[in-house]
């Protein structure tokens, strides 16, 4: 078989699979990019104010699409003749939609998995979540600093974009490519997701020093170090240093770390003001830090990897340690050369 027989074909139809917020950004992004786009989405409120072209207004209120993305409640139309899908809902919610995928879905499919976090029953990163739940598809992940709301508005960005198979990842990266979104291919899945998934536990340390009104100073401190735990664990398990500098990496924790408009920030500035874990839950909003801590912590410890910064915000999370107790702990850990 020649080497030309063996690139993938290229991706003309996409599904996107989550009608939240990154799912319609993203689905407006494929749009822009020329493909033939339809979103799933499990509501059909938010489906009919799609599919007549009005926008997500529960998830994207204010943006107007400007390309058009069909839309439907049904998962088997969504993927028939799909080229390529992006799944875009929760990470705790991977394993189901897999299932929910497997049947339906052509043997092979790239399925591009846009969550960042860690299974909480498993321990598992999403790509391996879906080779368990959806064997025949094919895991690549879409990750690094991206707001739903600024992609939408067609805010300039870049993103990693990552299979164990580099052609698929190019075939990707080119089917979604536009002047305002530069994917950039990767064959490291793993550091792409350890990036993502740790970056959103460390947004929350971060935003409480925020909430906290513990300076800037702090801030950038903490943020080093939580870098620090996040290659730490990401080298051990076997992610290229290149991917945990790169966009997935250091790119979105900067951003994760930095800005009120990150979810996960915002529920650590919250806790920071002396808010409570179960009012914020009791919010709905997605922190998908708040999922990932202990499980992350844990996968840490299974390694013999020291996270003092995931670990504290693990133990705020599970109200065995308040946000000052947190600081005081990180200050009077045993001094050490810088690593
Ligand atoms: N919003 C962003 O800026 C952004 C950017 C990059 C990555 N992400 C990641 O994308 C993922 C989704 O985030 P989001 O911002 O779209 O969240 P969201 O809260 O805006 O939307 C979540 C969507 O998933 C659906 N959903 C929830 N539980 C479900 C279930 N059990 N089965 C099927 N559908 C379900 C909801 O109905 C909703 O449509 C997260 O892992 C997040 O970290 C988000
Ligand atoms: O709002 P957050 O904290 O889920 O962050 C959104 C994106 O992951 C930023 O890249």
């Amino acid at each position: 078989m020649s080497a030309a027989a063996n690139k993938p074909a290229e991706i003309r139809r996409i599904a996107v699979i989550g009608g939240g917020a990154w799912g319609s950004a993203l689905a407006l992004t494929a749009a822009r990019a020329g493909r033939d786009t339809v979103l799933w989405a499990r509501d059909a409120e938010t489906v009919a104010a799609v599919a007549s072209g009005r926008g997500n207004p529960a998830y994207l209120p204010d943006v107007p699409f400007d390309a058009r993305v069909a839309a439907t409640t049904d998962l088997a139309e969504a993927l028939d003749g799909a080229d390529a899908a992006l799944l875009v809902t929760p990470a705790q919610t991977t394993r189901a939609m897999g299932a929910a995928i497997a049947p339906l879905a052509r043997s092979g499919l790239p399925v591009v998995l846009c969550a960042k976090g860690i299974e909480r029953e498993t321990g598992l990163l999403p790509a391996q979540v879906l080779a368990e739940a959806a064997p025949r598809c094919r895991a690549a992940i879409l990750s690094g600093p991206s707001f739903a709301a600024d992609v939408a508005r067609g805010l300039p960005t870049a993103v990693t974009l990552a299979a164990e198979d580099g052609d698929m990842a190019d075939a990707l990266a080119l089917a979604l490519a536009g002047r305002q979104f530069r994917p950039y291919a990767s064959t490291d899945p793993l550091g792409a997701q350890i990036g993502g998934a740790l970056k959103n536990v460390l947004a929350i340390a971060c935003g409480a020093v925020a909430g906290k009104g513990w300076g800037a100073s702090a801030l950038a401190a903490l943020t080093a170090r939580g870098f620090a735990e996040l290659s730490r664990l990401g080298l051990t398990l076997g992610a290229r240093p290149e991917t945990l500098t790169g966009l997935s990496g250091l790119g979105d924790l900067v951003l994760t770390c930095s800005s009120a408009q990150s979810r996960n920030f915002a529920f650590g500035i919250a806790l920071g003001e002396g808010r409570t874990v179960d009012e914020l839950a009791a919010t709905g909003k997605l922190a998908e830090g708040v999922h990932s801590a202990a499980v992350a912590v844990d996968l840490a410890a299974r390694h013999e990897v020291e996270m003092p910064i995931a670990a504290a915000v693990a133990d705020v999370l599970a109200g065995r340690l308040g946000v000052d107790d947190a600081l005081e702990r990180l200050m009077t850990r045993p001094l050490r050369r810088e690593t």
